[in-house]
């Protein structure tokens, strides 16, 4: 719902009786206590999007809440109010100006943290007493270091902490028991070798001028992708144009640093090259983009991405049944990708079934996606080998998943 006057006529009609979610994007500067009415039955409350900096203290009194977002909202500070929600697990502060986690503001039944693009120098131990936690997104902070206590948090499954200011890999990384999705690019710790990556490409990348974009052909969470021809008459490319400086997994710095070091594989997704800023460009000059190669049409998704339920797996459609020469076929050619990945030093960080485009007569399989990866070559070599081994943990997942599906 976007408007106040909205909402509230339609609160005091009657029509919003039991709701269960509820979402306002208004330029809100307060809480508006209209929402109190709904503090019974309300479950899922999405406020991103307006000009909030603080939550009232007796927000507990939605005592049904599980899930809240309040992404590009001015708060500072985490709202501490929220440590006392009975039954939130999924907070997503994404885009705010928070500086401030205090200890109490993490609710006992906590899964999912979105924390993303904010400035947080410091994280409370509390978040390592959080044992449903499974979800810890902190790309884009400042952080140099985490509580020690999530080295044993039991179900965290995926960690963001691309684009901080980690110097070493910290310690808790590689003793988390679950952990299968890692992001960490964009930090001290790995950027000369992305800087490497892109310095050793700048003098093969493309000018806007050597390429006609076409049509759309589809856009995800960080960029949109589009057909071109280059000028000189060569075969079809993709054109990924980066919406942002930030996405939710790092930067599109980093991105591209991955896709070009990684190299061609024949089952990877990786640029042809970037493309050079310039002012005459078709595309605004402050735009990132790179060169893909263009996927034949007729691959589709494995799955599709985590829902709210699912939180750290991916949904797979209703019934979804695959042969099992082209199971096999999919998944020994994820393992070459993967396998391709750790030789070059690299990890993946967000192996998922829906980063994989594939066809399902052939089971020919292509993994795409590598706003997640980062590149290990600074890291001590033992370390780089346990995160390798980390990540099998996610290629096992994906393998169970296509197994179970098999007939
Ligand atoms: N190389 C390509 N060739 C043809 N179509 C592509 C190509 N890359 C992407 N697409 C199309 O664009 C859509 C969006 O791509 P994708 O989901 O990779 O977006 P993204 O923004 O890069 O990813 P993310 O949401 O993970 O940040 C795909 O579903 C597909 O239809």
């Amino acid at each position: 719902m976007q408007s106040l006057q909205a909402f509230q006529a339609q609160l005091h009609s009657g029509a919003l009786r039991g709701a269960r979610q509820i979402k306002l994007s208004a330029g809100l500067r307060e809480f508006p206590r209209e929402l109190f009415a709904l503090a019974d039955t309300l479950e899922v409350l999405d406020l991103s999007g307006n000009q909030l900096a603080s939550l009232p203290d007796d927000l507990r009194r939605f005592g049904q809440l599980r899930v809240l977002f309040a992404s590009n909202n001015p708060f500072t500070e985490l709202p501490r109010v929220l440590g006392r929600m009975p039954r939130l697990e999924m907070v997503g502060f994404k885009a705010c100006q928070i500086r401030t986690v205090a200890a109490d503001s993490l609710p006992a039944q906590l899964r999912w943290l979105i924390l993303t693009d904010n400035q947080i120098t410091e994280l409370p131990e509390t978040l390592g007493e959080r044992p449903r936690l499974q979800k810890l997104m902190l790309a884009c902070n400042q952080l140099q270091a985490l509580p020690r206590g999530l080295a044993r948090s039991p179900r965290l499954e995926l960690l963001r902490l691309a684009g901080n200011r980690f110097t070493t890999l910290p310690p808790e990384v590689l003793a988390m028991p679950a952990l299968a999705w890692l992001a960490m690019a964009g930090n001290p710790m790995t950027q000369h070798s992305e800087q490497q990556a892109l310095q050793a490409q700048a003098l093969r990348a493309w000018r806007s001028q050597d390429l006609q974009r076409h049509e759309l052909l589809g856009q995800g969470a960080s960029g949109h992708i589009y057909r071109a021809s280059p000028v000189d008459g060569a075969a079809d490319v993709a054109l990924k144009v980066f919406k942002a400086g930030q996405t939710s997994d790092g930067t599109p710095q980093s991105e591209m640093a991955a896709g070009l070091a990684a190299g061609e594989h024949p089952h990877l997704l990786t640029p042809l090259a970037v493309l050079q800023p310039d002012a005459a460009a078709e595309i605004d000059p402050s735009m990132l983009a790179m060169v893909l190669p263009l996927l034949p049409p007729g691959l589709q998704p494995l799955a599709g991405p985590p829902s709210l339920a699912s939180c750290t797996r991916d949904v797979y459609a209703d019934g979804a049944r695959f042969a099992r020469p082209a199971a096999q076929r999919l998944l020994a050619q994820v393992r070459s990708a993967v396998a391709h990945l750790h030789g070059r030093g690299m990890l993946h960080g967000d192996l998922y079934a829906h980063n994989i485009l594939w066809n399902p007569d052939t089971g020919d399989a292509v993994l795409s996606d590598l706003g997640a990866a980062s590149m290990l070559g600074e890291l001590p070599a033992a370390q780089r080998l346990q995160l390798q081994q980390m990540e099998l943990r996610a290629l096992q997942h994906l393998e169970a998943e296509v197994q179970a599906r098999t007939r």
